[in-house]
């Protein structure tokens, strides 16, 4: 991977999966096939690969177990596909993290990218006004965090290779699809040409919603350093993504992130 994520973790280009090293646990990856998805897209009858994006929820190292479930965090590792989806690059269906009944609040989600690049898309509502939405173009080693609340979907930004990222979830943590099913997918759909270009074209199915199209930026208000692993930085600092289980010691970053 070209970003070292800290931790015994490899990436399998051909099966799309993940492999543990010495001292490193985790999962069978689960699978998200393109029928899983089929409501959520531009097309419901696109065309595209079969096995979309893998996901290993909870991995790590053994050493570090006990300090990630005491905080009642889990890291998480996905990887996607390249290629297309009809007209669409390989993307999530979108989601909502649900009220985790440990802090009675639905979370925030901090990514990193691993490799390839992504577009790390949020929106503020699921109904039929979507409010801000942001795309966020991330490179291998960026980081992008996902407020609590918002609608999100992961998009493969580069239709010629695949993409990995890890991130730090609740531990109870619980995925809302309906109101985004209900608008046959996200406010706005991702659209790539034949060469690779992205573009983005509003979802009928939402009366509006403005979309802003960003590169990632820093976030020195959640003590993240950039350019170091931020598993690695949990290890240094296991405190320092309480806020990811605990949203509400956030609660004034969260109002000016936006
Ligand atoms: O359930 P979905 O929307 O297919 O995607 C699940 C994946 O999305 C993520 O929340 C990233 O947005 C991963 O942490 C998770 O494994």
């Amino acid at each position: 991977m070209e970003f070292d994520p800290g931790f015994a973790i490899h990436m399998e280009e051909e099966t799309l999966t993940f492999s543990y090293g010495d001292g490193a646990f985790g999962p069978i990856c689960e699978k998200r096939h393109l029928n899983d998805i089929r409501s959520s897209l531009a097309d419901a009858d696109a065309d595209g690969p079969d096995v979309l994006y893998s996901i290993a929820m909870d991995v790590g190292m053994e050493k570090d177990r006990e300090a990630i479930v005491q905080r009642n965090l889990l890291y998480g590792a996905v990887a996607y596909a390249k290629g297309r989806i009809g007209k669409e690059p390989v993307r999530s269906q979108g989601h909502i993290h649900a009220i985790s009944p440990s802090c009675n609040a639905s979370t925030c989600e901090v990514y990193e990218i691993w490799s390839g690049e992504a577009y790390i898309y949020m929106q503020q509502y699921g109904g039929d006004d979507a409010g801000n939405c942001y795309a966020v173009h991330a490179k291998a080693g960026d980081v992008v965090i996902v407020p609590p609340g918002w609608v999100h979907a992961t998009v493969n930004a580069n239709i010629h290779e695949n993409m990995s990222f890890g991130a730090w979830c609740v531990r109870d943590y619980g995925f809302a699809y309906q109101e985004v099913r209900e608008h046959n997918g996200i406010a706005f759909f991702p659209l790539a040409d034949e060469a690779g270009n992205i573009t983005w074209e509003m979802n009928p199915s939402y009366s509006q919603g403005n979309l802003t199209i960003c590169e990632a930026k820093e976030y020195p208000q959640f003590g993240i350093e950039k350019g170091k692993p931020i598993y690695t930085q949990f290890q240094e600092n296991p405190d320092k993504f309480l806020f990811v289980a605990h949203p509400e010691i956030k609660k004034k970053e969260w109002e000016e992130l936006v």
